[in-house]
């Protein structure tokens, strides 16, 4: 009977399904049911195999502390090879001001996971005190240094320091954090080609991929306005022909906002702030929000929860990324992929820098 094939949703006609095993018992007992029965069978089963590929895997949690891993084993792969051509390592510098604790901890595993992936890592501690001018000065040596392929200057700075001033010195084409304002252009002038991307939201989208999760067409609300995720990560998903709404302090009926959204991205840092209920049932979250709160009954005294209420969340989404193993990590994996895509480009004569 040819029912079954004429009432297939056309999805599962174009999806590049592997073939069936051939099961002829199976399929015996498919002949003897209804034709109704066998659309009904046949769709639910449609249904279920395009989620699934939709997905890639069954996965609720976005492993982004997985995901990260495979990206450094790959990235490792990659300087290996770049080594054994060019005879040089891609080199990441990373500027620190001050002692903040959570700095001089980001900054740490910069250090650990760039030396794992073969890349050289130059550190440079500035004390809180610090002028500006001297800060300046560290950044155009790195500016001139050969072995130095990206430059990373850990913010917040101290407020005597003008951020502006000194992210706009670094190199564009050693800017690996993307915060140089020809790299915002570029990365918001939708056609052509984007210089680097800001490590936070690239990570994002970089595992919504890896998940095989589709973005274009879909609402995503981003919310949180920052240079460094919020204004960067709508461009990107923009980019990638989802409908965009970006939400911030001053949104009226955020609730109603956040229910609209096929995919969700949290990056407000506030503890917890986004209900489970206002979430859109079988929704994407992705929790940008690293944050740290009191507890008593941990060895470091506090512990790190995201923007989303997980308890609640977790029951009523699709998938979701926990905090910590999220996107932190996958912040990192991206700084380094930036690094060797500096390195590449330089070799090559391709760098964007006069
Ligand atoms: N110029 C600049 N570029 C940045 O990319 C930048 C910055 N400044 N300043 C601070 C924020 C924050 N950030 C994080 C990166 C990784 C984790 C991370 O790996 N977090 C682990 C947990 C780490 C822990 O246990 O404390 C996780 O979420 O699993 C967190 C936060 C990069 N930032
Ligand atoms: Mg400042």
């Amino acid at each position: 009977m040819d029912s079954v094939n004429v009432t297939m949703p056309c999805a599962f006609q174009t999806m590049p399904l592997k073939p069936f095993p051939k099961q002829t018992k199976h399929l015996d007992i498919f002949r003897f049911l209804s034709p109704q029965t066998r659309i009904a069978f046949t769709t639910r089963r449609c249904f279920r195999l395009v989620s699934c590929l939709e997905t890639n895997t069954h996965a609720k949690i976005l492993d982004g502390k997985a995901t990260a891993q495979q990206i450094r084993n790959e990235l490792k792969t990659k300087v290996d090879a770049l080594y054994k051509l060019y005879a040089m390592r891609p080199g990441l510098a990373v500027v620190l001001v001050g002692s903040r604790k959570d700095s001089q901890t980001y900054v740490r595993n910069k250090h650990r996971f760039a030396k794992e992936v073969g890349l050289e890592s130059f550190n440079h501690d500035l004390p809180e005190s610090v002028t500006e001018a001297r800060l300046l000065q560290v950044i155009d040596e790195l500016n001139q240094d050969p072995r130095v392929h990206g430059i990373l200057v850990q913010l917040p700075l101290p407020a005597h320091i003008s951020t502006e001033k000194v992210l706009q010195r670094i190199d564009v084409s050693k800017d690996v954090d993307g915060f140089h304002a020809e790299n915002v252009g570029r990365l918001c002038t939708l056609k052509g080609e984007p210089g680097f991307i800001p490590c936070t939201p690239q990570g994002c989208l970089e595992l919504l991929d890896r998940y095989n999760i589709q973005i274009q067409g879909k609402h995503a609300v981003v919310l949180g306005r920052s240079n460094i995720v919020g204004i960067p990560a709508a461009m990107l998903l923009l980019r990638r022909n989802a409908t965009v709404s970006i939400c911030h302090s001053f949104t009226e009926n955020l609730s109603e906002e956040v229910s609209k959204a096929d995919i969700l991205i949290a990056a407000i840092g506030k503890p917890e702030w986004i209900s489970g209920h206002w979430l859109k049932p079988n929704s994407v979250v992705i929790d940008v929000g690293i944050n740290a709160v009191k507890d008593v009954n941990t060895s470091r005294g506090y512990r790190l929860v995201g923007d989303v209420r997980w308890e609640e969340a977790y029951p009523r989404v699709r998938c979701i990324t926990p905090v910590p193993g999220g996107i932190g990590p996958m912040t990192v994996a991206m700084l380094l992929k930036n690094t060797v895509k500096a390195f590449e480009q330089r070799t090559r004569g391709e760098s964007l820098s006069k």
